[in-house]
């Protein structure tokens, strides 16, 4: 299988796209005509360029407004295709993209367009070039590749072949199945995108809105499963606009290209085994059984602060690591680190960024898989000195520069408490917090696609539809990614203003990757009474919120006064209760979330994250105002 990228997927000028494209692991690019026309180099000097990275060109495109053309434009059309043809020899490439025309004065007719592409088809052929026809989703006359295929089919020249693109074909809803009709001989190309769905111009979305397959909406993997059955062996190819990328690095861009291939075509491949051929083999995506631990750097005073806060939450300090300034705290099945070892990445975190959650411990089906699969989709390994008597947990590099560890059942790894760490305590009783229920991630909006990618394409979980959230200084895009039965649940919020709490928090820790968690109990209103001795200190809702609440459900109106009284949000869908609580915002802008589900409820009380907000940025101008 080879594997391709157009030069329109990644930003850059084109020498920056083609050193990302191969250093992210492609084989080829289609050379999208503006990038070549907008650099200086001759035709020949590009190809040269483009081999000198190890790439081959895969396609030229895209030619536009070819077929059905009348008269004098109908000449003009073919003489541009004849200088093309000369232009792509120089490059060094044989195959070319012809879009369906959007030219006003197409006259449609699919035997019109077919004499001309079996014209087309000498001319090309004299040149060695192959022609592939392209049903764009807003084409003129021709939108469906089933047309495209109807033209090419009676053109019935070996020069003409038919070009699919997913986003064109699953856009407009047509059924990919009937691509398996096709021989795979006749398709000459495969470009894949993904896209979300949402009600908009198919222009516009395309434009603007692809995204690497597994980011959108879109059934990717069934149309690229039907492509394959075709037998179809040529390149398969990401062609991606999307307004974010253009903004982003061109090394990140790649790498998530390459990662989004992949995955897909993994998944394809154990969907229907004798259809892809020479994929790297490499393990499936890690189930995740639970958060493991979570690590804070912090150090000093700050360190001081945040045991206190640990045990106002009720959580005991059990242990202390037996060679570095490491610290486990521990309720129910939740285990907190405190890391203040002067020469560890911890440290160089805290300097960075102040007190904040830079490790992540997962457990999961087998930890030297879930690496495997991490390489082979190109993340960053980490790992960092340890002493003789620490065990080597695999790490990998996750948001911001934080780390992922991953524990299993293994022999090695199933015991690193007690083998580490020093027991200096026998857990207490606590308050009733049980185990992780989600992490939440902060980032900037542009990123969030790539973070959603990642977590996606190594574990085994499922993207929930983005949701609005609003700060009162601006909007926060909130999107979550879960486990089955929700085993492990993560959070993204991509803030767009650094007014916003949360983009407050990314500015002020200089991208720290962790604002909040949220730690689950089976009583939440045990739990606050609990916290009510302790010391905790939760954070204040106004009286509207609680009026509100009695408009929208039917709550007990005791119960709700215990709500108002003990600061607990609430929420309902068809599948069941919801109750939350939160802590005061500390360190920066990080806090605690502590929440009752019913089973069936999947959500994370999104219609109660601006009132949320709002109460926090309550709280923080009212400390930063002076006492009167
Ligand atoms: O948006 C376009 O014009 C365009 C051009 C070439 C393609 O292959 C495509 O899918 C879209
Ligand atoms: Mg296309």
């Amino acid at each position: 299988m080879k594997t391709s990228i157009a030069t329109v997927s990644v930003p850059g000028t084109l020498r920056e796209k083609l050193e990302a494209i191969a250093s992210a692991g492609f084989d080829g690019v289609e050379i999208f005509e503006q990038d070549f026309i907008t650099d200086a180099g001759s035709p020949r000097d590009v190809g040269a360029m483009i081999r000198d990275h190890g790439l081959e060109i895969t396609l030229f495109q895209p030619f536009r407004d070819f077929e059905g053309l009348p008269g004098a434009l109908r000449t003009k059309a073919f003489d541009r295709a004849r200088r093309k043809f000369d232009v792509m020899n120089e490059l060094g490439t044989d195959t070319v993209l012809f879009c369906s025309s959007g030219h006003p004065e197409a006259l449609g007719g699919i035997d019109r367009a077919a004499a001309d592409f079996a014209e087309l088809g000498e001319i090309a052929a004299a040149q060695g070039i192959r022609v592939g026809y392209e049903a764009l989703a807003w084409g003129r006359h021709v939108n469906d590749h089933r047309d495209a295929w109807e033209i090419v089919r009676r053109a019935d020249h070996p020069n003409i072949g038919l070009i699919v693109d997913s986003f064109h074909t699953l856009a407009r809803g047509i059924d990919p199945e009937t691509l398996r009709r096709i021989p795979g001989d006749r398709i000459f190309f495969v470009q894949l995108a993904d896209a979300p769905r949402i009600k908009m111009d198919l222009l516009y979305l395309s434009r603007h809105f692809r995204s690497m397959p597994g980011e959108g909406d879109l059934d990717v993997t069934a149309f690229t499963r039907a492509v394959m059955a075709t037998g179809y062996a040529g390149p398969i190819s990401l062609e991606i606009f999307n307004d974010q990328f253009r903004g982003g690095m061109p090394r990140n861009v790649a790498r998530d290209g390459y990662r989004s291939l992949l995955a897909l075509m993994d998944d394809v491949r154990r969907a229907e085994p004798e259809v892809v051929a020479d994929l790297p083999a490499f393990p499936p995506r890690a189930t995740v059984d639970r958060v493991s631990f979570i690590e804070f750097a912090s150090q000093g005073q700050d360190a001081e602060a945040l045991a206190a806060l640990l045990q106002s939450l009720g959580f005991t300090k059990v242990g202390r690591h037996t060679v570095k300034r490491l610290t486990l705290w521990q309720q129910g099945e939740i285990r907190i680190l405190i890391n203040a070892e002067p020469g560890d990445l911890a440290a160089s975190i805290y300097r960075a960024h102040g007190t904040s959650i830079y490790d992540i411990g997962l457990s999961v089906g087998s930890a030297a898989d879930t690496i495997g699969r991490a390489r082979a989709l190109g993340a960053d390994p980490f790992a960092q000195p340890l002493s003789p008597s620490q065990t080597d947990i695999p790490a990998i590099r996750g948001l911001g520069g934080s780390v992922l560890h991953f524990l299993d059942d293994s022999a090695a790894l199933s015991d690193v408490w007690a083998t580490e760490f020093t027991p200096v305590a026998r857990p207490g009783p606590g308050v009733g917090l049980t185990r992780v229920d989600h992490i939440a991630q902060t980032m900037t909006y542009d990123e969030m696609l790539s973070w959603s990618l990642f977590y996606t394409s190594l574990f085994d979980m499922k993207t929930a539809p983005m949701v609005d959230v609003t700060d009162p200084d601006g909007l926060v895009r909130s999107q979550a990614l879960s486990a089955p039965g929700g085993a492990f649940r993560i959070t993204l919020n991509g803030a767009e203003s650094h007014r916003t709490f949360a983009g407050a928090f990314l500015a002020d820790s200089f991208g720290a990757p962790v604002q909040h968690v949220a730690l689950a109990t089976d009583d939440i209103f045990a739990t606050a009474a609990a916290l009510a001795e302790t010391g905790f200190a939760s954070l204040p809702l106004p009286a509207n919120y609680y009026a509100d609440l009695a408009a929208r459900f039917d709550i007990d109106p005791e119960v709700l006064a215990r709500m108002q009284a003990l600061n607990i949000l609430y929420d309902r869908d068809a599948g069941g209760a919801f109750f939350q609580l939160y802590s005061q915002p500390f360190a920066g802008g990080m806090f605690l979330e502590i929440l009752q589900r019913d089973a069936g409820y999947d959500g994370y009380g999104a219609p109660n994250a601006a009132f949320r907000i709002a109460a926090q940025k309550r709280l923080q101008r009212g400390k930063a105002m002076p006492a009167r």
